[in-house]
């Protein structure tokens, strides 16, 4: 698998049948998960605030912590190199040092940390589905980097930013939150980004981006072969619905599972020659055991992280949002240098120098 370098414009063709696997599953998994949680949404109401927590309580096993639990695993795999002391080292440093950099913001200056923890899941998710765009849709109307970039910031504002517009005060409730666990008088710091005139001008220049990023790409593909454009653009329409109609907790808990976690674990086993051979051959249990074992240790040490965490927070969470909250603030602190790692992927894998 790893070995197969054959590759055009830098996407690494893993076999063929694996990516097929890969691509079939994160496709159908997205437009279920779009079609039946806005149908639902739609028809019976909103869920009461308490079920809306079970997808992200469920993503601390379920398929979102895991996913960044193979990142000392993932480089050396997409390099067909050994997995030695020495990368599990650098990995290890990574998180040590980028981590506990930006554990010691939270407590210094917790708001200027959730606003930071915005841009980056904007850009981290965005990222992801650039990958799965190019990797597993083989879209050729994001040719260059500027479209691509423009890509990443159409993809990874849908979660960040419709909600912001569609559901300010459950965005800020959450803000409060997060924020409120180190200090609560620090939040109204952020309350005018719920203002009306901000939302406003969000919606206007985030819905110029979309119009903008779908128009270009439109114009580079010729009209025999739409079929990774129309597949890239029916993914933001149903993603602008999903985020603009399913309250933000819930559309967020089970976007990050069955969207960004399910991309990147099926990117780690295309290259991982056993769970990739798995795929070929359709054995996706065999795959994901593979996945599982290799998870388990590093999404109990996530584990051992929001236990840590929660032990300094300066007010002990009592509730269900401020225990979700400080498991937020985990996520946080383990995303930046799963960030790192996911880039570094990215470049290995040619995605920004078309
Ligand atoms: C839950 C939630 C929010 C934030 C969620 C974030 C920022 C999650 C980040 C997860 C990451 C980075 C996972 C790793 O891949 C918002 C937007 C405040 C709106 C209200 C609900
Ligand atoms: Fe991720």
């Amino acid at each position: 698998m790893s070995g197969d370098t054959a590759s055009s414009g830098g996407i690494p063709h893993t076999d063929a049948a694996a990516r097929r696997l890969a691509a079939r599953l994160s496709l159908g998994v997205g437009l279920v998960l779009i079609v039946a949680v806005v149908s639902i949404t739609i028809i019976m109401g909103s869920p009461p605030l308490a079920y809306q927590y079970v997808p992200l309580a469920l993503s601390v096993v379920v398929l979102g912590l895991p996913h960044g639990a193979v990142d000392h695993l993932v480089l050396s795999r997409a390099r067909g190199d050994p997995v030695t002391p020495r990368s599990l080292a650098f990995v290890g440093g990574l998180y040590l040092l980028v981590g506990s950099a930006y554990a010691a913001v939270w407590f210094l200056a917790p708001a200027v940390a959730f606003v930071l923890f915005i841009l980056v899941t904007l850009i981290h998710w965005g990222q992801g589905d650039v990958y799965a765009l190019l990797a597993l849709v083989r879209a050729d109307h994001l040719e260059t980097r500027a479209s691509r970039l423009l890509a990443l910031i159409v993809r990874g504002g849908l979660p960040m930013l419709v909600p912001l517009i569609a559901f300010p005060a459950q965005y800020a409730f959450v803000a409060e939150t997060l924020v409120g666990l180190f200090d609560p008088d620090a939040a109204a710091a952020l309350e005018p980004a719920f203002s009306q005139p901000v939302r406003a001008a969000v919606a206007i220049g985030f819905g110029s981006l979309i119009v903008l990023a779908t128009g270009f790409g439109f114009v580079r593909t010729s009209s025999g072969d739409r079929g990774p454009w129309i597949v890239d653009t029916a993914e933001t329409i149903g993603l602008v619905a999903y985020f603009a109609i399913v309250p933000p907790i819930l559309a967020i808990g089970l976007y990050f599972c069955f969207w960004h976690s399910l991309r990147h674990i099926l990117r780690t086993m295309l290259v991982d020659p056993a769970a990739g051979a798995a795929l070929e051959r359709g054995a996706l249990s065999a795959a994901s055991r593979r996945f599982a074992r290799d998870a388990a240790p590093l999404t109990a040490g996530g584990l051992l992280v929001l236990v840590g965490i929660g032990l300094l927070v300066p007010r002990t969470p009592a509730t269900v949002p401020d225990v979700l909250a400080l498991y937020l603030v985990t996520i946080a602190v383990l995303t930046l240098p799963h960030v790192v790692v996911v880039t570094l992927l990215d470049r290995e894998q040619r995605l920004w120098s078309p």
